[in-house]
């Protein structure tokens, strides 16, 4: 008895042990030390089998006996909900890119095959092998630029699966890999019968299209993808903004980037580490002969994997960076033996900042491509100027920012077409600021701008900028902090004279926010934004709130267009005006 009792502790140890190298974290003891066995019943009140061989004594809990059988009931229900996420497939958080895949999916199924799929159980009933490949024809393209096909069998399962690089009315060819809730995730593995209306390959200007994960629509005409990009805003304010359609206007053609290709002012390639045990005497001798390691790749992801590609061009991005990129390439290779991490290289295009900046001379700009992230980019904006450190954001298009700022400020001043209308607003709030893009190309037709912004760096050059530019001290302020306390510092701007411009980062304006902004009321805001998921439902929220007051309280949507800031990409960028009335 007391051998057999002494070979299973050694096994629980053992297991233990694993457990810990699996996880690489430290096992803190005391632990729960199990009864051998049922057949062994512990005396009441014998607490010893708890403590284990050689084990301090455990401390006594804090908690009491109802508090440890709530913790235990908690913990329970938390594993029984892992296992059942498990079993049924992972929910996707709303607005993100498998949320908005999923509302393409219902659509082209039917609410009702979904629900009826729900009801018999059978959602996850994947008629599809993994790693199998299978024909079949597209019906529809997600907002992230997917292809949704479907089998031409008559009678099979009402099951979507989503496929990169095709175009809807296409028969292709592609490699399961997931199977989710009544959907397939393949890749393209080539088109069988082409969209002729839509597609033509010779549009497509970059080698590693339809294998990098960075373009999806370069097979198609300029013309088509900003149509897409309309639909993509369309149904976006469908899906997520709780508005009525009489709440929506017209959605304007989306505004096309002056450069298609070669717009790209930033681009981040990345590697991996060298492998663990590497020879590195071997390494660095092999990639001192010049010859680089199969295992390195220094890139961007693969379509759907999170797998390097190697990239020596990008067609998107801009000659200068173009031009930059074989040299920094070959400097990884050659010192990959050096790095125990894998890394993120930047290039980003700038103006050469050893010259003088003048706001109004042009005649001395030259690009170069700055790779440090610690150095100043300096970039031209219509007449303004631009500086921000490397790391922090910028908007990454150039060409387009002049049309894009522009538009802003016209849609704004066009609510009050007449110059000597008394009611145009005379105060700015531009949040979530970054380096001050909207405050200073807005600042001709304020008398007082303010700007907030989370990032201290964006907020320094920002202060940097405004005095770049020539506007005064006592007009522009910008603060560092969370957008939301914005509200503290502008209590002597009249509501009715302030616009706002909003342009938060991909998960857009949190609730904190949006109460503020609803509590201070400005006349007009602007929205901007890189995901037009979460602007349709923020614009939701705050006109649904106000839907029931009275004149001179309720917000409307005045206008809703998108602008390419991507060419070739899925991506759209989109700017809502609304008023109150
Ligand atoms: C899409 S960028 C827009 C920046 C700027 N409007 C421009 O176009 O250059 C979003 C900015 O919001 C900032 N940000 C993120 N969370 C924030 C928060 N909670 N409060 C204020 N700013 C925030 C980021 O640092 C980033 O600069």
């Amino acid at each position: 008895m007391l051998l057999l009792a002494r070979i299973r502790s050694s096994i629980l140890r053992s297991s233990c042990s694993r457990t810990y190298h699996k996880r690489r974290y430290p096992i803190r003891g005391p632990f729960l030390w199990l009864p051998m066995s049922s057949s062994e019943p512990v005396p009441a009140g014998d607490t010893s089998w708890e403590k284990g061989p050689g084990k301090r004594p455990r401390a006594p809990s804090p908690l009491s006996k109802e508090e440890k059988q709530a913790k235990r009931a908690k913990n329970i229900a938390r594993a029984n909900a892992k296992r059942l996420k498990k079993q049924r497939g992972h929910v996707p958080e709303a607005c993100t890119t498998e949320d908005v895949r999923w509302k393409d999916i219902v659509c082209l199924l039917g609410q009702d095959v979904v629900d009826k799929a729900v009801e018999d159980g059978t959602e996850f009933d994947s008629p599809f092998e993994f790693k199998s490949e299978v024909e079949l024809v597209v019906k529809a393209s997600t907002s992230n630029g997917e292809g949704l096909a479907q089998s031409t069998e008559e009678n099979s399962n009402p099951w979507v699966v989503v496929v990169p690089f095709c175009l809807p009315g296409e028969r292709v060819k592609c490699r399961v890999f997931k199977n989710d809730r009544m959907h397939s995730l393949a890749d393209f593995i080539e088109v069988i019968q082409p969209n002729l209306e839509l597609r033509n390959n010779e549009r497509v200007k970059c080698r590693y299209f339809s294998k990098c994960g960075g373009c999806q629509y370069q097979m198609l005409s300029y013309e088509s993808q900003l149509a897409f990009k309309r639909e993509v805003v369309v149904k976006a304010y469908k899906n997520y903004s709780e508005l009525p359609d009489s709440s929506i206007p017209e959605i304007q053609p989306t505004i096309g980037s002056p450069l298609q290709y070669g717009y790209r002012t930033k681009i981040t390639p990345h590697f991996q580490a060298p492998p663990p045990k590497t020879d590195k005497a071997a390494l660095q001798a092999q990639v001192e002969a010049g010859d680089k390691p199969d295992w390195l790749q220094i890139g961007f992801n693969i379509q759907s994997q999170n797998k390097v590609m190697d990239i020596e061009e990008c067609p998107i991005a801009t000659p200068v960076l173009n031009q930059a990129l074989p040299e920094i390439y070959q400097n990884v290779v050659k010192t990959i033996h050096t790095y125990k991490r894998g890394a993120t290289l930047l290039l980003r295009e700038s103006l050469d900042t050893s010259v003088d900046p003048d706001p109004n001379d042009t005649s001395k700009d030259k690009q170069i491509c700055i790779t440090n992230n610690h150095a100043s980019i300096r970039e031209r904006v219509g007449g303004f100027l631009f500086e921000y450190i490397a790391s922090s954001f910028f908007q990454n298009n150039n060409a387009i920012l002049p049309a894009l700022t522009s538009y802003v400020r016209d849609a704004i001043s066009s609510l009050y077409p007449d110059p000597n209308d008394s009611t145009r607003p005379t105060h700015l709030i531009d949040t979530y600021c970054g380096s001050g893009l909207f405050a200073i190309t807005l600042s001709p037709d304020y008398s007082t701008v303010a700007g907030i912004e989370i990032s201290a760096d964006s907020i320094m050059y920002a202060k940097h900028n405004a005095k770049l530019n020539n506007i005064a001290a006592e007009k522009m302020s910008f603060r560092k902090g969370d957008a939301a306390e914005i509200f503290k510092s502008v209590s002597d701007f009249s509501p009715d004279k302030t616009v706002m411009v909003i342009d938060p980062p991909r998960k857009g304006c949190d609730d904190p926010f949006i109460k503020q902004l609803l509590e201070f009321r400005p006349k007009v805001v602007a929205y901007v934004s890189c995901n037009v998921h979460t602007q349709a439902r923020d614009v939701g929220k705050i006109l649904n709130a106000t839907q029931d007051e009275s004149e001179g309280g309720r917000y409307v949507l005045e206008s809703l267009r998108g602008f390419d800031l991507f060419p070739q990409t899925a991506h759209v960028e989109s700017v809502a005006i609304l008023r109150r009335v």
